[in-house]
């Protein structure tokens, strides 16, 4: 055997302090910026430091802002959520904590700088034995059928487990891998929204842990007030962690149709038409969905969104709209199991569409919730779904829809040719919603959905949405924004309106040291 030799003492010492730099390098996120005593918890091996996973969790859809938090907790259970919030509130430092559901945000909302990200969807875990979703369809009336779901799990999955039952949720967006925890602190709207509300409007209770670290069961009947402050209140006031999501009997198949317009006025005159038919209203059903989008240049008629139209349909309507400048595209659905032709064109009876431009398809009611994911997929294949989106959504009042349209659609759009994606405008009942709304009995939701067509070129788009606002400042046209990201108390102030004390008392008593989700920048710059 050969002899060894030992290492020079200065090696040894050059060794040692370069593995303690090491260990004080990745321990410093700790010892600087969260309080030491947390490593004490039960949780510390669930909270990550390492660079990459701090970096994964600090942007998100967006890809417009990048914040980044001191760590990452991948929850076990509830415990750690629980013991995570009540360590911040206790602490004489209290740091952010933002919930992420799959990070679908597009401005931050889902971040914590400085704080901990506690990413939701690891409790999707073996630990809580895939009972994440439970339905129950016990009781003899359908208005008291729901399942109780986990808040990390996606909408896609409430979707095929509660089909096993022959049920599903009644209200949807129109993208399904969003967490359900994510749309309700939102609202979670669709084409369904002006029937059933959005997705908030369609929850019987919840399991929320509060700003305070205590995790209290809310309903309509039973600590109400946190029960209505949670749904739609951007994060501020408690984590969802379970709730319980209305069912209604699934259809089977659904007849997909859609109908072309050159002239905006016909187009929201058959919509607003359309969803007068809500819930059986004047004896008649009405439609299950319905959208519009806008069919120009650079949005063209087949997107991401679906691709509805044939190759030789969509080269027509091409040419149409490249005659027009714009047309409108009228969206709606019908569900069914057995027969629907009689009830459809009734409805559909009278509606101004250009002649012959009417075109159906019948699909699986699966297919068409799911009907973005395979645009989705095909992006991702070519490298253009992980891109700058600087997405603006508005909500805008019937009265000043026109005039919208001419300053901003077929004024600004069209004018700066930069649009990259496409553009959706269907209108809503102001008494299904709850959100943050204009003061109308009937409002429009207006999405721009642009993605930039690389990682840099985005600030043109911003650009141009910025001037989309002025123009409905100077015009006096009082829109909300929907998923918003303002700068300032005073815009915050502004958007809720008269709802702002109401919101402000109750984040003072659900959530004192203003401690959650941090990105949306309401009570934190
Ligand atoms: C491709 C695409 C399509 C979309 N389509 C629609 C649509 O049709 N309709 C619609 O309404 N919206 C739509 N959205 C927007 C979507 O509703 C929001 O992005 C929403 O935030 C859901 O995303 P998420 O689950 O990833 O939540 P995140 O972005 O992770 O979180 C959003 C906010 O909610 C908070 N949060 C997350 N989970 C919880 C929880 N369990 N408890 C409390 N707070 C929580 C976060 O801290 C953050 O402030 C779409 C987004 C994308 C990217």
């Amino acid at each position: 055997m050969g002899k060894t030799t030992p290492l020079p003492l200065s090696i040894v010492l050059l060794l040692f302090i370069s593995c303690l730099m090491s260990i004080i390098g990745k321990l410093r996120p700790w010892t600087s910026l969260l309080p030491p005593e947390l490593l004490s918890l039960d949780l510390a091996t669930r909270l990550h430091i390492d660079p990459e996973i701090t970096s994964l969790a600090s942007t998100d859809f967006g890809k417009l802002v990048r914040v980044i938090p001191a760590a990452v907790l991948y929850p076990l259970s509830l415990d750690d959520i629980v013991a995570l919030i009540r360590f911040s509130f206790r602490s004489s430092v209290p740091f952010g904590i933002a919930a992420r559901g799959r990070g679908h945000s597009v401005r931050g909302q889902a971040t914590a700088h400085k704080g901990v990200v506690v990413d939701m969807r690891s409790l999707d875990n073996d630990h809580n034995n895939g009972s994440r979703i439970i339905v129950d369809r016990s009781s003899p009336s359908v208005n008291n059928w729901y399942a109780d779901v986990g808040c990390e799990q996606l909408w896609v999955d409430v979707l095929h487990a509660t089909l096993e039952h022959g049920l599903a949720p009644r209200s949807w967006t129109d993208y399904l891998y969003l967490t359900v925890g994510g749309t309700l602190s939102n609202a979670g709207i669709s084409g369904q929204s002006f029937r059933h509300g959005p997705q908030i409007s369609n929850v019987y209770e919840m399991d929320v842990v509060t700003g305070r670290g205590e995790l209290v069961t809310c309903s309509p009947q039973t600590n109400s007030e946190l029960f209505y402050a949670v749904l739609g209140g951007l994060g501020q006031f408690g984590i969802i962690t379970r709730a319980r999501i209305a069912l209604e009997p699934a259809p089977t198949k659904v007849r997909w149709v859609r109908l072309l317009y050159h002239d905006f006025i016909a187009f929201t005159r058959d919509q607003e038409h359309l969803i007068s038919f809500n819930n059986g209203s004047e004896g008649i059903k009405g439609l299950d969905y319905v959208e519009g989008s806008l069919v120009m240049n650079q949005s063209p008629a087949n997107n991401w969104r679906s691709s509805f139209f044939s190759p030789d349909d969509h080269s027509r309507i091409i040419s149409l709209a490249n005659e027009h400048g714009i047309l409108y595209s009228l969206e709606v659905a019908k569900y069914y199991d057995d027969e629907v032709d009689g009830e459809l064109e009734a409805l559909l009876k009278g509606l101004s569409f250009i002649p012959d431009l009417i075109f159906a398809k019948d699909v699986s009611y699966i297919d068409f919730l799911n009907r973005v994911r395979s645009g989705e997929l095909e992006l991702q294949s070519q490298g253009l779904w992980d891109v700058p989106h600087p997405w603006l959504n508005l909500f805008v009042p019937k009265s000043r829809i026109l005039d919208f349209d001419s300053g901003a659609f077929k004024g600004i759009l069209r004018q700066n040719n930069k649009i990259s994606g496409p553009i959706l405008v269907y209108p809503m009942n102001r008494n299904k919603m709850s959100a943050v709304i204009p003061e109308e009995d009937i409002f429009y939701s207006i999405g721009l959905l642009l993605q930039s067509s690389g990682t840099h070129d985005w600030e043109h788009l911003e650009e141009q949405n910025t001037e989309i606002l002025r123009f409905c400042e100077k015009a006096g046209i009082k829109i909300k924004q929907y998923l918003p990201r303002y700068q300032t108390k005073a815009e915050w102030v502004n958007h809720f309106g008269p709802k702002w004390d109401t919101f402000k008392q109750r984040k003072t008593k659900f959530d004192p040291k203003a401690i959650l989700s941090p990105g949306q920048g309401v009570f934190t710059s």
